[in-house]
């Protein structure tokens, strides 16, 4: 499909300002709480990107009315026909993203019965879904897999829990807020994940009615309650989005102002930015990302769980770190299987390595295991054009820097994977001076002169 395929000719700094709106990590959870509520809520600063989208027509099928509001990036989303909803075409969203499981709690509270079909999202590692299956079953769901999807039902009003998680993980640290705001007394969660979205969702349920407070430790309490009201939430900026559109400005020695970015969530990797020569200037709008001239350096990088650096800003970065001098190392501990995408990188003149063992620092659940999780990047390499196929959203974005740093043309396959969480990348890219073009549709033999 030519519609699927950008031509990205390399070598020009991308320079200029663009905006990011509300982040892909929140927006479509908010969403999902709006299920919670007894009266309509309203949801700003919302982007216009396909996991959205996905979900919305999730929450429609599930007789939520999804409507524009009065500012443009403003949704109401009213529950008031969710008892009577007729949800058999829900297979059809099968494989779509990873939010459906996040429907379970506030449709067993609402219906007392959810069905969830196979999810999708970036294919990065295994993924699996056993932490959130285990807490639901600590507040009383019966879950049965069935072969088209996963079946629960809440027999009787679901009861607050004490619930330990293996690992901050982000999604079943979501599953638990969201069933336990309903459930009957008191919820303890430990070892939770404290990510900003994750602090904005409880904002936001705060807004709804609900009681939740975060110790410094990774403990959330929530104490149930018997009844949630609609909210009025503003998203906040997607920090993901801000890092992505920084790497490219460091890769191609451009200069980018990200207006809407915020320096509170992106601390981490604004430190990281800077240690390896990338500069920057905040201000009340946005931050200004920038490459000063000269050369980069070569860092340890290794990914965490918020406060630490996120997953999601390292495949852009590495973009970067392969015109920096000397050996960066880079420790993937999210994701087993999140480095794969620099194989392309490689065949278009990059030098990167990657190990088994945990090299950097900490040891890692992936140590000792079968899976290439670190990297040694060596540099400054010139890239050079490539056909490229993009592998998953973030690999997908980083593919776009590498190609706008390059010398001569690439042609990126699969580009439609990058508006799951980049609104309007490629309009955004030509603002930048970035020169991309889709190649000319393949004209039918009969119709040609
Ligand atoms: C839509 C969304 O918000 N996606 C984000 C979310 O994904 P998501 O919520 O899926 O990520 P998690 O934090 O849950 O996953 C982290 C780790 O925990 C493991 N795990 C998770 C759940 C489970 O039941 N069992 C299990 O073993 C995962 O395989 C992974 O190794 O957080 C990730 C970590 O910040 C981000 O990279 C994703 O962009
Ligand atoms: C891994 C990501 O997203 P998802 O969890 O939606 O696959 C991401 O945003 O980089």
């Amino acid at each position: 499909m030519t519609d699927d395929i950008l031509l990205v000719h390399g070598g020009t700094p991308l320079e200029g300002e663009i905006r990011v709106r509300g982040a892909k990590n929140l927006v479509p959870k908010a969403m999902v709480a709006a299920l919670l509520g007894g009266e309509p809520s309203r949801l700003r600063n919302v982007p216009d990107i396909r996991d959205v989208r996905v979900v919305r027509g999730l929450l429609q099928l599930h007789g939520v009315t999804v409507s524009p509001g009065e500012e443009p990036g403003e949704l109401i989303l009213d529950p008031s026909h969710v008892e009577s909803a007729n949800v058999a075409d829900i297979d059809a969203h099968a494989g779509s993203s990873r939010i459906p499981i996040l429907f379970c709690g506030p449709l067993l509270h609402r219906l007392g019965h959810a069905f969830i079909p196979g999810l999708g999202g970036c294919d990065i590692g295994g993924r699996p879904i056993d932490f959130h299956f285990e807490v639901l079953r600590q507040f009383g769901a019966v879950i049965e897999k069935r072969p088209e999807g996963q079946y629960l039902e809440a027999p009787q009003r679901l009861r607050g829990a004490k619930i330990r998680l293996p690992y901050p993980s982000v999604g079943a640290t979501e599953q638990v807020l969201l069933t336990a705001v309903l459930a009957e007394g008191v919820t303890e969660l430990s070892n939770a994940a404290v990510e900003p979205e994750i602090e904005d969702l409880i904002c936001v349920l705060q807004k709804m009615g609900a009681i939740i407070s975060m110790d410094t430790d990774r403990t959330i309490r929530i104490t149930g309650v018997d009844h949630l009201g609609g909210y009025t939430h503003g998203a906040l900026p997607d920090r993901l989005e801000a890092a992505s559109w920084a790497s490219a400005a460091l890769a191609t020695k451009g200069n980018v102002y990200v207006r809407g970015a915020s320096q509170r969530e992106m601390m981490t990797f604004l430190n990281t930015y800077r240690k390896v020569g990338g500069a920057f200037e905040i201000d009340d709008e946005g931050i200004r990302f920038w490459h000063p001239g000269g050369a980069l350096s070569a860092i340890a990088l290794e990914t965490d769980v918020h406060p630490g650096f996120q997953t999601d800003w390292q495949q852009p970065l590495v973009v970067a770190l392969t015109q920096a001098s000397g050996l960066s190392i880079v420790h993937e501990t999210v994701y087993e299987s999140r480095l794969g995408f620099t194989e392309a990188l490689n065949q278009m003149g990059a030098h990167i390595q990657l190990y088994r063992e945990c090299l950097g620092g900490t040891p890692c659940r992936f140590g000792q295991r079968n899976f290439l999780h670190s990297a040694v990047v060596s540099g400054p390499t010139k890239l050079q054009g490539a056909d490229l196929v993009i592998p998953d959203l973030r690999g997908g974005f980083s593919y776009l820097i590498a190609a706008l740093a390059a010398e001569g043309t690439s042609r990126v396959h699969g580009i439609d994977l990058i508006n799951r969480g980049y609104e309007n990348f490629l309009a955004k890219l030509k603002a930048l001076g970035g020169h991309v073009e889709l190649p000319a549709p393949l004209v039918p033999a009969q119709t040609r002169a």
